[in-house]
């Protein structure tokens, strides 16, 4: 006999054509994000104590998973900042990029923690490296014994204001971005922004684009940072090398970041699809695949926020002035507004047909109010998208000329 009662009264409605049962639980998730700079400085106890639920001690042991690049520059550097404190590691370099951000590299992390024979509540594995690191590494911990915790390092711009902050992991899959992958919170991530002193502008601008995401759609106070401060700050790579490009950047990350988690954490794993942080990200997945690899991601998804601002200003939801702030903005933080991809409007409605499959048969796209405000709308038409494409591709010319030193267009 059962002792249990929860599912009598299901039980019971069902006894007609035989016993049923719903079961409903709710997972509770916690993960924290802790700023510290210079965290392999032997006398930083960040990662040991930092975070309450991965207390890192003495004689302890760890596997390391590190984007190769990020090896070659630091990995000294963090090899000697365990062994000071007495932590073995096991290190894995793996090439971390988007053309290898396929499923054979989450294989190899996997084998990586197998053969570490790792104990799966008490030993996370420690990712260090981009965006695309991180989300192989989450997603080898959340499928390695159905869930493995683990901690990540982001060392470039995107991975500290987006991938490693949030909950998804994943790999590319065929043409799909991102197609295949789980929601899985790391139990940590640490935030070092020292590591950005290395990374190419490109890098530091790719990761300005999805800051600039969130600006567009929640903060005109952010976006008028960026405005005001997004170039020097992205010349400095966010080092903070005066006062003021200091207070600039701890601003225009603490602000990026904090807007993020307010819209993740009451959908963190996506129940609700009208998702204002999937701005830029209804094009991008298959302009930026389409495009491998010549557009990173940010790249593919300012150049989906360009076409959308046009959209909004044909649509009256944008003004004029407005939009020629945005496209301004865009360009002084070294970001292309164009790309010839944009040409084809077949792929524009491919496109936007796979992202009405990925958001449950609707379109649910995000699109700009002003600067800072968005509303959410279903009726984008072929023609209206090709409207857009024009008049973007007029602006992007006419700014080219007005500024041929800077790299506007990328096609
Ligand atoms: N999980 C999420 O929620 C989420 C959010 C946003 C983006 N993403 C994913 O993130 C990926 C993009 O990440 P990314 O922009 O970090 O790219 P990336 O991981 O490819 O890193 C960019 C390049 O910089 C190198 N690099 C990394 N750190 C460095 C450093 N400190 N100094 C010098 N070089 C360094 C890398 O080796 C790589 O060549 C995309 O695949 C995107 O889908 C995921
Ligand atoms: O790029 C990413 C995640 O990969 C983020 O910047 C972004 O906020 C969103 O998660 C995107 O909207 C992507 O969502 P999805 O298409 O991977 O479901
Ligand atoms: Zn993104």
């Amino acid at each position: 006999m059962h002792s249990g009662t929860q599912f009598t009264q299901g039980l019971r409605l069902a006894m007609d054509n035989g016993p049923a049962w719903t079961v409903e639980a709710v997972r509770q998730v916690r993960y924290h994000v802790v700023s510290s700079d210079h965290l392999f400085s032997p006398d930083n106890t960040t990662l040991l104590t930092g975070c309450p639920d991965a207390p890192l001690r003495a004689g302890e042991r760890r596997l390391v998973v590190i984007d190769e690049n990020v090896d070659a520059l630091y990995g000294a550097r963090i090899r000697a900042f365990f062994d000071h404190h007495d932590i073995a590691v096991t290190v894995l370099a793996l090439r971390a990029d988007e053309t290898v951000k396929q499923f054979d590299a989450v294989s190899r992390v996997v084998d990586a923690m197998n053969d570490f024979g790792i104990d799966r509540r008490r030993e996370p594995v420690i990712a260090i490296g981009g965006g695309v690191l991180t989300d192989i590494v989450g997603f080898a911990a959340s499928l390695y014994r159905r869930g493995t915790p683990y901690i990540r390092i982001p060392t470039t711009l995107i991975g500290l204001v987006d991938a490693g902050v949030g909950v998804k992991t994943g790999v590319n899959y065929d043409t799909g971005k991102n197609r295949l992958g789980t929601y899985a919170a790391a139990t940590a991530t640490f935030l070092d922004r020292s590591f950005l002193r290395s990374l190419d502008l490109r890098h530091i601008s790719n990761g300005l684009a999805e800051i600039l995401k969130m600006a567009l759609i929640r903060s005109e106070e952010l976006f008028e940072l960026l405005e005001r401060s997004g170039p020097e700050v992205r010349a400095d790579r966010f080092q903070g090398s005066t006062g003021e490009l200091a207070r600039a950047a701890d601003a225009i990350v603490a602000e990026s970041i904090h807007l993020m988690l307010e819209e993740l954490q009451p959908n963190l794993w996506e129940s609700a699809l009208e998702r204002c942080v999937d701005y830029g990200h209804t094009f991008s997945p298959t302009i930026e695949m389409h495009a491998l690899p010549e557009l990173l991601h940010g790249e593919a998804v300012v150049i989906d926020m360009a076409l959308t601002t046009a959209l909004g200003l044909l649509r009256g939801d944008v003004g004029q002035e407005q939009a020629d702030r945005i496209f301004s903005v865009i360009r002084a933080l070294g970001l292309p507004l164009w790309n010839d991809v944009l040409d084809d409007p077949s792929l524009l409605e491919a496109a936007l047909r796979d992202t009405v499959r990925h958001r449950d048969g609707r379109q649910r796209l995000p699109l700009p109010v002003g600067i800072g405000r968005h509303r959410f709308v279903n009726d984008v038409e072929p023609a209206e998208l090709r409207a857009a494409a024009q008049l973007l591709r007029r602006r992007a010319e006419d700014m080219t000329q007005d500024a041929p030193a800077e790299a506007l267009v990328s096609a």
